[in-house]
């Protein structure tokens, strides 16, 4: 049985015309005064996902957070299927699935009887098995949640957050402690539940992960969106690489001028804006000059180097800021190993 086979059956629920997500102006301040999200808006239409990625304690779970209605923002609004989520929590609720970062089941229960209770308390539930065979648990049916692996523990954390055949899908960090074979599985999963037209709003650390299945997705810092697009439009913001190996008797003061800047002996990478350009003016100095360039290799760049390198050009004019990092009310880096809020431990 495939993904696909269990999918298309919810029930007719009213279709929201507009974005299905929307975030503007949010923030959210913990009672200690800290701000961990300062102004985050974007919105995901039906159908698309929408991945957040950022570094440890950027803002990504506190966000989510409002947005599955489990917190109120201190300020800005928030819009899930037309509905405030935090206000509206009945009307929002059974339309949505959320995937905590930590989720919290009766450990002495078995697999089946924790997805029983679960599709007992849900309204239109798929059946429990149906819920466990989608996510590759069904043999482990009989085992009790304390005896799972880390691994086997997010995909019964992804089995209940699909009992309710949700419209909206939240998931925090679904494959970490997943391994390979399991990551795959889980993706699979996840981009048929898009091409059924579940909306999926994901957070991950796996920059490949939201790479092979974000539509779009914004990258967090210290509580703001810095930059957010396609993946191609994030990446485009960096530059392309072209990397090679000049032969023993030709030194690399040889190529054009433009082209010398990345050499170190024989070996020469090229950092560029203009990848189309370069690589233009390099190969017909090759071919001009007769050089044979060994282990020619030409990229974009990827969005883990865009990553990256936004997050030290963050943390970089950050340190300049004569302010320093903690400007204004809150101090970011008072509360480095903070204890999540109780309500991650909230599974409802
Ligand atoms: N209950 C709380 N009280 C005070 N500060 C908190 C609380 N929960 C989280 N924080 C702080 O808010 C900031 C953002 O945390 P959050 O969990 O949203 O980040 P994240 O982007 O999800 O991080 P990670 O990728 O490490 O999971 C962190 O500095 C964290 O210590």
């Amino acid at each position: 049985m495939t993904s696909d086979d269990f999918l298309s059956d919810r029930a007719a629920r009213p279709v929201v015309d507009g974005p299905v997500i929307e975030a503007d102006g949010v923030r959210r301040s913990y009672q200690d005064g800290f701000e961990a999200v300062s102004g985050v808006s974007f919105s995901v239409a039906r159908g698309e996902l929408f991945a957040l990625l950022g570094t440890n304690g950027a803002g990504k779970t506190s966000t989510v957070e409002l947005l599955e209605g489990l917190a109120r923002p201190t300020a800005g609004t928030i819009r899930v299927l037309g509905h405030d989520p935090y206000r509206e929590r009945a009307a929002v609720r059974p339309r949505t699935g959320v995937m905590l970062q930590e989720g919290g089941f009766p450990s002495d229960l078995t697999v089946l009887e924790t997805a029983r209770m679960w599709s007992a308390c849900t309204t239109g539930a798929r059946p429990a098995a149906e819920a466990l065979e989608m996510v590759g648990l069904s043999s482990r049916a009989r085992v009790r949640v304390k005896q799972l692996s880390g691994g086997e523990k997010r995909r019964l954390d992804l089995a209940l957050a699909l009992t309710s055949r949700p419209e909206v899908l939240f998931l925090d960090e679904p494959t970490t402690g997943l391994d390979a074979e399991g990551r795959r599985d889980t993706w699979e999963l996840i981009r048929a539940l898009r091409a059924d037209g579940t909306t999926v709003l994901l957070t991950t650390h796996y920059l490949e992960e939201a790479e092979a299945l974000a539509d779009r997705l914004a990258i967090m810092h210290q509580g703001q969106i810095v930059t957010a697009g396609t993946t191609a439009e994030v990446t485009a913001s960096q530059p392309a690489r072209i990397r090679f190996t000049l032969p023993d008797d030709v030194p690399a003061g040889h190529l054009p001028l433009s082209l010398r800047a990345g050499a170190d002996g024989r070996r020469v990478e090229i950092r560029t804006a203009a990848l189309q350009e370069s690589l233009h003016e390099l190969l017909a100095w090759a071919r001009e000059s007769g050089v044979q360039l060994l282990g020619l290799d030409a990229r974009s760049a990827s969005l883990e180097e865009a990553f990256l390198q936004i997050a030290n050009t963050q943390l970089r004019s950050r340190s300049e800021d004569p302010r320093g990092a903690g400007a204004g009310t809150t101090d970011r880096n008072r509360f480095p190993g903070k204890t999540k809020d109780e309500t991650k431990k909230v599974t409802a």
